[in-house]
């Protein structure tokens, strides 16, 4: 043996070599074309970009709840959807919600050019939405704050764009809104300021003499006078002519107007509507005051909020009843029936995922913070201990403030940080 008999059978040998370098290269062929046909994987710089993305934030890997053929097909089953996020009405629970079924399903969101808003309180136009990133053929979520323009939002998504939107009682909205954006409506700042000279209640000054306060033609006055029509494209400052033919084409465009109120009632509807399971619709209530920041109403203030924002309680009055008649077509008794099961099912998510509620901002992780203002505490949750990883990504997630999950799902989508607002 050895090298004589390598000699005498070198043909052989040869052959041997030639015969494995052959298949060894018919197999390499093969597999990258079947690569290529199905797009199954990521170019490198997509897997850069998700490798950056995941470094970016600390925030658990998503858990893989579902198979991927099963993936694929929820994908294909639930259509695209603008969620219209109304202000203080309980928009970033719902927006949660979406959050975390886009990313589940790598939908590709139609984010903001410019930080977290459609530069709001402007009317959306095409050109506020940053672009479609490399790879996705269209979007397929939108659910960031801006006033609605409907004919430039379908400029933007695919036809068969499932439209909802939420409303809650236009008095809690009201005083929510009011004590919210003290220092960002101009109208709400000077009743605040006249109110601390007076040393009374800024609710009350304000509501005493309005028009004092208000300029209509201060375009940050918007949500000083019926914010849910104003977020909804509509004339909020007086009832004009058009306004139930307005009405009309919201009623036509939205396929779902949840309503704060009847919230796991809502949920159900949406779920049914989208394909989507308890287990999807499981939620905390983000973005809620503290109790010392919530004022009191009585009877007398009650009313002249009411009268203030009178076209408000006309739109909200007007789709509770729309509400309650898609309830009558799912079945009354099935509905309530199934948003008891999703209250269960959810208070045992909150029971594994939750360890505090209503815990002070100085007490949570800058990630689980959520953002505050001068005048209001905005609470959070303290997410419980020794979960499983795969637990810890659902239950962090449920939890996130808007603007954590906002810039981690931008930053996951193109691979860089959000654009801030420009320069004053
Ligand atoms: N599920 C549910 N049901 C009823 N109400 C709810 C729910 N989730 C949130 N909330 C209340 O909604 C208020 C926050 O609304 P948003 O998240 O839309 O606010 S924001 O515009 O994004 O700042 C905020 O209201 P206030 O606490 O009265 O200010 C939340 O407590």
């Amino acid at each position: 043996m050895g090298l004589r008999w390598l000699w005498r059978h070198r043909v052989s040998a040869l052959l041997a070599v030639l015969v494995i370098f052959l298949l060894l290269t018919l197999l390499a062929t093969r597999s990258l074309q079947n690569n290529r046909t199905h797009g199954l994987r990521p170019t490198a710089d997509r897997r850069n970009q998700r490798k950056a993305a995941e470094k970016h934030t600390p925030i658990p890997h998503q858990p893989a709840k579902h198979t991927p053929t099963a993936r694929a097909e929820r994908q294909r089953a639930h259509p695209p959807v603008v969620f219209l996020k109304t202000h203080r009405t309980g928009g970033s629970t719902v927006q949660n919600i979406l959050f975390r079924l886009g990313e589940r399903e790598s939908s590709t969101f139609a984010f903001p050019y410019r930080t977290y808003q459609f530069n709001y309180p402007d009317r959306f136009r095409v050109a506020f939405v940053d672009e479609l990133p490399e790879g996705s053929s269209q979007f397929d979520l939108l659910c960031s704050h801006m006033r609605l323009d409907l004919p430039q939002v379908r400029k933007v998504m695919p036809q068969n764009t499932v439209f909802i939107t939420l409303l809650r009682d236009p008095i809690k909205t009201f005083e929510s809104v009011f004590r919210y954006h003290t220092s960002t409506v101009p109208a709400f700042f000077s009743a605040h300021r006249a109110a601390a000279s007076e040393g009374k209640p800024a609710l009350k000054v304000f509501l005493d003499s309005p028009e004092t306060f208000w300029d209509p033609k201060e375009p940050g006055n918007g949500l000083a006078k019926n914010p849910m029509s104003f977020d909804m494209g509509l004339n909020n400052q007086k009832w004009n002519g058009s306004w139930p033919e307005d009405l009309a084409l919201l009623e036509e465009a939205f396929h779902l107007v949840m309503i704060a109120e009847h919230f796991d009632e809502s949920l159900v509807l949406l779920g049914a509507l989208l394909g989507l399971e308890h287990e999807d619709l499981a939620y905390l209530r983000l973005n809620a005051r503290a109790g010392n920041s919530v004022t009191e109403l009585d009877e007398n203030i009650r009313a002249k909020v009411r009268s203030w924002n009178v076209l408000d309680t006309l739109l909200y009055d007007f789709f509770v009843q729309v509400f309650w008649e898609k309830a009558a077509q799912y079945g009354l008794e099935r509905l309530k029936a199934e948003a008891a099961q999703l209250r269960d099912s959810t208070e045992n998510i909150r029971r594994k995922c939750v360890s505090r509620a209503a815990v002070p901002p100085a007490e949570l992780e800058d990630l689980l913070r959520p953002r505050q203002t001068e005048s209001v505490t905005i609470v959070g949750y303290e997410v419980r201990g020794n979960l499983s990883l795969q637990d810890q990504g659902f239950c962090v997630r449920m939890m996130l403030p808007e603007l954590q999950y906002h810039s981690h799902l931008y930053f996951k989508q193109y691979g860089r940080d959000m654009r801030a607002a420009p320069a004053d």
